[in-house]
């Protein structure tokens, strides 16, 4: 159905990509700021925070990150992004997971909960909180948040952050948004690169299979824009291909 499908924008490489990531994400921000005054986003890990860093800092290079290879995504977002935002232009709030619940991911869950309810104000008015934009990765498996293919957390309709325990991918205990919480989102853009996302993604275009991608996808349509290099999408077939 034209118009309801999610947007194709794919580059020769990633340094193609991320001028036209930054002008999206800053038309998403223009959008909230006009809208309710602030703009708020969440920000998933593996590649995609430095990947930001290249399209939002002026000089990405400046200073070298030790490490990528780390559990925690905040402290991913923050060594890659966060830590090279120059002092004078200021800082975004940032809500991270609390340390202190890690032991009982239900817990936790409730906690970070309990912190997009003081952003959002869960109510009989507010159903689901409604981000500006949704900065997500695609797994090899076409899991993304910590939503993964054929878990029962995919049928979670009630809460807005949940907990699991059984992980495919490590660590197996974590927190994640649900996917209502992730299709609502004003705007919603998956970032994946590399050739080693091409059969992935042919699945999650050409079959869908619910795979939590593809269900992002669906419920999304036109909310919802994938950026891609070439190598990821080769031979892939899209219903819709736009051109920024
Ligand atoms: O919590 C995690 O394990 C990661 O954040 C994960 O969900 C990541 O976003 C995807 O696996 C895509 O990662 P790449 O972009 O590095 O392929």
């Amino acid at each position: 159905m034209p118009g309801k499908q999610p947007n194709l924008f794919a580059f020769n490489d990633v340094s193609a990509l991320t001028p036209a990531l930054r002008s999206y994400i800053i038309s998403c921000q223009n959008a909230g700021l006009t809208r309710h005054g602030v703009f708020k986003v969440a920000v998933s890990g593996g590649s995609l925070p430095k990947t930001l860093a290249e399209a939002l800092l002026a000089s990405p290079s400046l200073k070298k990150t030790s490490s990528n290879s780390t559990n925690s995504n905040y402290a991913l977002v923050k060594s890659e992004l966060l830590d090279k935002i120059p002092v004078a232009q200021g800082q975004p709030v940032v809500h991270p997971i609390d340390v202190e619940y890690l032991e009982d991911t239900q817990e936790l869950a409730d906690q970070y909960e309990k912190t997009l309810v003081g952003s959002f104000a869960k109510g009989d008015s507010v159903k689901l909180p409604i981000f500006d934009l949704l900065l997500l990765g695609a797994g090899p498996d076409g899991h993304t948040c910590s939503l993964f293919p054929g878990h029962p957390l995919l049928r979670e309709t009630d809460a807005w952050v949940a907990p699991i325990e059984d992980s495919p991918k490590p660590p197996p205990r974590r927190i994640t948004l649900t996917l209502p919480v992730v299709t609502h989102a004003v705007r919603i853009a998956f970032v994946a690169t590399g050739a080693g996302k091409k059969e992935i993604m042919k699945e999650i275009f050409e079959v869908g299979n619910g795979l939590p991608c593809a269900l992002v996808n669906e419920a999304a349509g036109d909310r919802c824009s994938w950026f891609t290099d070439n190598a990821a999408v080769d031979g892939v077939q899209f219903p819709r291909r736009g051109f920024l």
